[in-house]
């Protein structure tokens, strides 16, 4: 594991910037943030046109589900992201939870000034802060945001200015740090070069997004060892989509090596639409699970009650609630006409699904 200072006097006064807007402090060493990204990233691949107030639901089902940071939606081209086009009337649906991160992914200064007029406006929606991002190679960046990676940086300067200088937190993707769809493996180098101009920027963290979901936990190790040279863990954030299965495990690498904040889309919703066949993010119940496990279920009975609890490191995530979570995620996978991929949430559906149909049998024999 990686506790490196920072190296830079750069990134020293980038971070001394941005304290003046902090990001969520995590309670204790043992506290693991998750950032829920399923109603933009999940949502933004969806074929079907969802309705604003649907999204919004979905939004404060996650709040109320506990998950205190959520990335509501984006102000993109709706020529690139049709799906995103209606985030201003999602955000005035939106029903604040105290204590909530809402915040915005923009690509570039007229996505950002969306934000701004609508945080002036008559009656602000509860954002708090926005997401930036970037691409470790070229060939993502053209397809995603018709830049090169140092085009996309030169463009997010000023707007990560803009955004502090209006109070805003900022915080930065960048994607593809594995393989990418047009470039294939990954130079890590490339990868802590990028992170570091974001912080240098303002970013309070970066997120590594693996968005191809290709990433091992041994790939993964890779790419944070050579990142960890120049940027303290602290700073990072993981972004694992689950194509292939590896999500969790990489997440369990990553906490090995010291990150405590996680992306994560409820049902496990989303999938990239320059990425083929990737499929979304980790879901978050599955995450949720994988941290915390049985202690969730409270009263877990046969065939566990005599087994002795398990020792070894437990991690708090707040408020978070795996019912509310697993019910939130098989609703919208509903809504869009899918079983939720979630297995934890599907695993705990059908336990409850389980004790209502023997209640019910226990009620008929009375
Ligand atoms: C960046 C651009 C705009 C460049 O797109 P462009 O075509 O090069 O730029 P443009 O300036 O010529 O704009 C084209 C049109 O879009 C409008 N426009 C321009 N900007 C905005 C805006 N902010 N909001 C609304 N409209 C906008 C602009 O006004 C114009 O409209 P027209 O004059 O033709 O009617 C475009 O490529 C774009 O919007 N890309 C966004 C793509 C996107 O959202 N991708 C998904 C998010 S990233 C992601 O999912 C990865 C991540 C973060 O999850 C991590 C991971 O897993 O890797």
């Amino acid at each position: 594991m990686k506790f490196r200072p920072v190296p830079s006097r750069q990134i020293a006064s980038c971070l001394q910037k941005t304290l003046c807007h902090p990001p969520r402090r995590l309670a204790s060493s043992n506290s693991v943030r998750i950032v829920e990204v399923g109603p933009r990233d999940g949502l933004q691949n969806e074929p079907r046109p969802i309705s604003p107030s649907i999204k919004a639901e979905l939004i404060n089902r996650l709040a109320r589900a506990g998950m205190r940071d959520i990335e509501a939606g984006s102000f993109v081209s709706p020529k690139w992201v049709p799906q995103m086009a209606g985030t201003a009337e999602v955000l005035s649906l939106v029903e604040p939870v105290a204590n909530t991160n809402y915040s915005i992914l923009v690509p570039n200064q007229k996505g950002l000034d969306g934000v701004l007029a609508l945080l002036s406006g008559n009656s602000p929606p509860p954002i708090t802060e926005i997401a930036v991002f970037t691409s470790a190679t070229d060939g993502f960046g053209k397809a995603n945001t018709n830049t090169t990676t140092s085009e996309s940086l030169a463009r997010l300067a000023p707007v990560v200015r803009s955004a502090l200088a209006a109070g805003l937190k900022v915080r930065g993707y960048v994607s593809v740090v594995i393989t990418c769809p047009y470039s294939g493996r990954v130079d890590p180098r490339r990868v802590r070069d990028v992170s570091r101009e974001l912080l240098q920027m303002g970013c309070y963290e970066v997120s590594l997004g693996d968005t191809t979901g290709t990433g091992t936990p041994a790939s993964v190790r890779a790419v944070l060892e050579e990142v960890a040279k120049d940027i303290d863990v602290n700073l990072l954030a993981g972004h694992f989509h689950d194509t292939n299965g590896t999500a969790l495990a990489n997440i369990q690498t990553a906490l090995d090596f010291g990150l405590r904040t996680f992306d994560a889309s409820v049902g496990g919703l989303g999938g990239c639409p320059y990425s083929p066949g990737a499929t979304g993010n980790v879901a978050t119940e599955d995450v949720v699970y994988g941290l915390t496990g049985e202690s969730l279920y409270g009263d877990v009975r046969e065939p566990y009650s005599d087994t002795p609890a398990i020792n070894g490191p437990v991690w708090d995530l707040g408020s978070v609630s795996l019912p509310l979570l697993a019910e939130t995620g098989a609703w919208i996978s509903g809504i869009l006409g899918r079983e939720t991929t979630s297995r934890a949430g599907k695993a705990f559906l059908a336990r409850k699904e389980r004790e209502r149909k023997l209640a019910e049998k226990a009620q008929a024999k009375l």
